[in-house]
């Protein structure tokens, strides 16, 4: 007799599970089901390549690193389409000033950074998608930026799509963090990981080098005591990685540990670095968090920021959470690290 394999539980079948009976979780995984919809069909997109058009033609430069491509707006107007028909009042993108009505009395609100990585469109190297679903608050009118302000604890879900060599779809809904592929064959996600932990003792950090001498001193400290390897606190050599699209370093920290960091520097509109909280931040912070890492601002946990404003920028750090405190250890500690002699180097709170 031949065995049946058992099928492998699609994206629905997770959500539908999770959601049961209960009216807002069906929402949020109504509200999901589209987002992946729309991730979909942006990864058939991306897979084109040149052959769908100039997918890295410039529009406009927003300033601050942000350069706006084509794709970014295509993705955009994209994902708009597909949550027209979910239960969504508003929406917020990087791409956009202010938020879009969208369903008059919905439950939810969405925040996107619809296409994260834009400057790796032409090179044929990862890009992404990441979203974050909150409630939309009783008081405030869902399509205007307040509505949005909200920390990140309050997400009800979160996620990016990363368009690689394959497409995966990486998900939280509180209840740990999950990984689903898209089946190319059937344009599906299929559940692959359950329940990601980020693995706690990897050897590779992912940072900008070349900001290097616009940085604050305790991330030059922290960086500096990586490179020296063996030789340093840290007892042994590190690897570095930089992808330039966070998704990407997000993914790979998923699956393989480490730690991302995008700090302030000096340069002009990166005071606060280069993320932004409300869509890039506070869904990667989640994903962490449910993945047994963290995600802080140097000091604090993403996810107790209340947010000022819809665009705000925030320091990133993100990834084992032994990783991202010993990060706030280097940053609540200046003038010890000042004070350090080489004496020390090998010793003492740095080692720890
Ligand atoms: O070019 P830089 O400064 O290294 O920045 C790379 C960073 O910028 C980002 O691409 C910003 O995202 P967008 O492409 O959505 O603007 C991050 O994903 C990435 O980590
Ligand atoms: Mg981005
Ligand atoms: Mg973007």
């Amino acid at each position: 007799m031949t065995q049946t394999p058992h099928a492998k539980p699609l994206l629905e079948d997770y959500l539908n599970a999770w959601a049961g009976n209960d009216p807002l979780r069906t929402a949020v995984a109504d509200t999901v089901a589209a987002l992946a919809r729309a991730t979909a069909e942006i990864s058939g997109l991306v897979a084109q390549g040149p052959l769908a058009g100039d997918l890295a033609a410039a529009r406009i430069d927003k300033g601050g690193g942000d350069a706006q491509k084509e794709l970014d707006v295509i993705t955009n107007s994209l994902i708009q389409r597909h949550l027209t028909s979910a239960p969504v009042a508003a929406l917020a993108s990087e791409e956009a000033d202010v938020p879009e009505a969208l369903t008059k009395g919905a439950p939810l609100i969405v925040a996107i950074d619809p296409l994260d990585g834009s400057s790796n469109i032409d090179t044929n190297t990862s890009i992404g998608t990441i979203f974050s679903v909150l409630p939309a608050p009783a008081n405030v009118d869902p399509a205007l930026s307040e509505a949005f302000l909200q920390p990140g604890r309050a997400q009800l879900a979160a996620g990016y799509a990363i368009y690689g060599p394959n497409t995966a779809l990486v998900l939280t809904v509180g209840q740990g963090t999950a990984m689903f592929v898209l089946d190319p064959a059937t344009r599906r996600y299929v559940l692959v990981f359950d329940r990601m932990e980020v693995p706690p003792d990897a050897r590779e950090f992912a940072i900008n080098m070349s900001n290097y001498r616009h940085w604050d001193e305790p991330i030059r400290l922290y960086i500096d005591d990586l490179l020296k390897g063996q030789d340093g606190p840290r007892d042994v050599d590190y690897n570095m990685r930089w992808l330039a699209a966070m998704v990407a370093e997000a993914h790979r920290i998923l699956i393989r540990g480490g730690v991302y960091l995008y700090p302030s520097d000096a340069r002009k509109g990166y005071i606060s670095g280069r993320l932004r909280l409300i869509y890039e931040g506070n869904p990667i912070a989640f994903l962490m968090e449910q993945a047994g890492g963290a995600a802080s601002n140097g000091s604090s946990p993403i996810l107790d920021l209340k947010p000022t404003s819809l665009h705000q920028r925030v320091p990133l750090v993100f990834g084992s959470s032994e990783k991202v405190q010993r990060v706030a250890r280097y940053v609540a500690a200046p003038e010890s690290i000042a004070a350090r002699s080489p004496l020390f180097a090998k010793r003492g709170l740095f080692r720890s």
